[in-house]
């Protein structure tokens, strides 16, 4: 299996919280010129204290803008914004705003709560803000609730805020089920399009990718890497004499083999036709020729079958390193000369050859 086909969808996760930390920041300087507009025509209209209070609110969300320039903490970023509006509706439904309109203001809230958390905590909350309404509208007597409302608009502000609430709820699940249905094809496709169908291994597009990038930490951080080319030896006569499902088979059955005998870290792609290409991180030359010979040595003793037939296989190998060449396709060139090499001489084998680690040094390098 291709082991890592998220990386798009890493992308789009890492776009869409961008977006949405983009969106807040924008509605943080919204707030901020509402609170003070009102403000002034508060102040404009004899209510000072209560116009104070509004423009006290612009300074927790400039903190909180101010924390996320420094932190980039996108949940931090959100957590801020909610508790400010929060307090900040609070007050305006314990103080009544200006005359008596300060409730008003709620229905910007379920929209937001539902848009800043998921619905599960933005039900919750909202019943919080529900149970404050509640207390202010049944208590007004309370030390810190200023407003008195009339029987009429307490029933009134309670239906048109619970439809709203609703209506947003409903609208918000089907936009987040739209989103993950979206994001699994998207990560559906990703998959296919990185992926060998056959033998369900990194295909050659995504092999290319990964040695490039491979290829930059090589050049950045000097880590080394290797490469393994095999070709399926006499492959065609799998075919010719068993049927071409019975090559399918083998070439299955190989791959899993190959995939059980790699380390996680490693990548092992079908390259074309009967041809495979390993990508070992971390592995120097030696180390990649042990393992090719290792793969070769199980390849050979393995019982490949099909429809109870046996059908014998072997590989041939080119080994190259990332020492023994300037570029990706330095290296390819190489591994393609070594297979060459190993049909040549006479195919079941590994070039260069493994006698002993200082023997197979000295052919590499010769
Ligand atoms: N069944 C099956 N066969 C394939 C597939 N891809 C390539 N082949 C076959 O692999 C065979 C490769 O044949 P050749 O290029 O002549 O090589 P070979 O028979 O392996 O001989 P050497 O490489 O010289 O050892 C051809 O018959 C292709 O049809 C595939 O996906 N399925």
């Amino acid at each position: 299996m291709n082991k890592d086909f998220s990386s798009g969808y890493k992308a789009t996760r890492e776009r869409e919280n961008a977006q949405v930390s983009q969106i807040l920041t924008w509605l943080s300087l919204a707030a901020m010129a509402f609170l003070v507009g009102i403000g002034f025509k508060a102040w404009f209209s004899g209510h000072t204290s209560h116009a104070f209070f509004l423009w006290a609110f612009t300074l927790p969300v400039l903190i909180n803008m101010g924390l996320f320039a420094w932190k980039q903490d996108l949940s931090l970023q959100k957590t801020g914004l909610l508790v400010t509006i929060s307090l900040l509706f609070t007050y305006l439904i314990a103080s009544g705003g200006e005359s008596n309109t300060g409730p008003l203001w709620l229905y910007v809230f379920p929209p937001l709560l539902f848009f800043l958390t998921n619905l599960k905590t933005g039900t919750m909350i909202l019943l919080l803000v529900y149970l404050v309404a509640i207390v202010v509208f049944q208590f007004p007597g309370l030390p810190f609730v200023l407003a008195d409302y009339n029987r009429d608009f307490k029933i009134r502000f309670f239906a048109t805020l619970s439809l709203e609430s609703v209506f947003c709820f409903i609208l918000e699940a089907n936009r987040l089920k739209a989103r993950n249905q979206l994001l699994d094809l998207a990560r559906t496709h990703e998959h296919a399009a990185r992926t060998d169908e056959l033998t369900g291994l990194a295909n050659r597009r995504d092999i290319l990718s990964r040695l490039s990038e491979e290829f930059s930490r090589y050049k950045r951080l000097g880590h080394h890497f290797s490469i393994v080319l095999i070709d399926l030896d006499l492959f065609k006569n799998i075919n010719d004499v068993h049927g071409h499902d019975a090559g399918d088979a083998a070439l299955k059955q190989f791959a899993r083999l190959t995939q059980r005998l790699i380390r996680n870290t490693d990548v092992a792609a079908r390259w074309g036709g009967e041809e495979f290409l390993l990508m070992l991180p971390d592995t120097s030359l030696i180390s990649a020729l042990t393992l090719a010979e290792r793969l070769r040595t199980e390849v050979a003793a393995a019982n490949f079958t099909f429809n109870n037939q046996r059908l014998s296989l072997t590989i041939s190998a080119g080994v190259c390193s990332v020492a023994q060449a300037s570029s990706i396709d330095g290296m390819l060139r190489q591994a393609d000369m070594q297979l060459y090499c190993a049909k040549e001489s006479g195919r079941n084998r590994i070039v260069p050859r493994v006698r002993n680690n200082q023997q197979a040094f000295a052919d590499a390098t010769a």
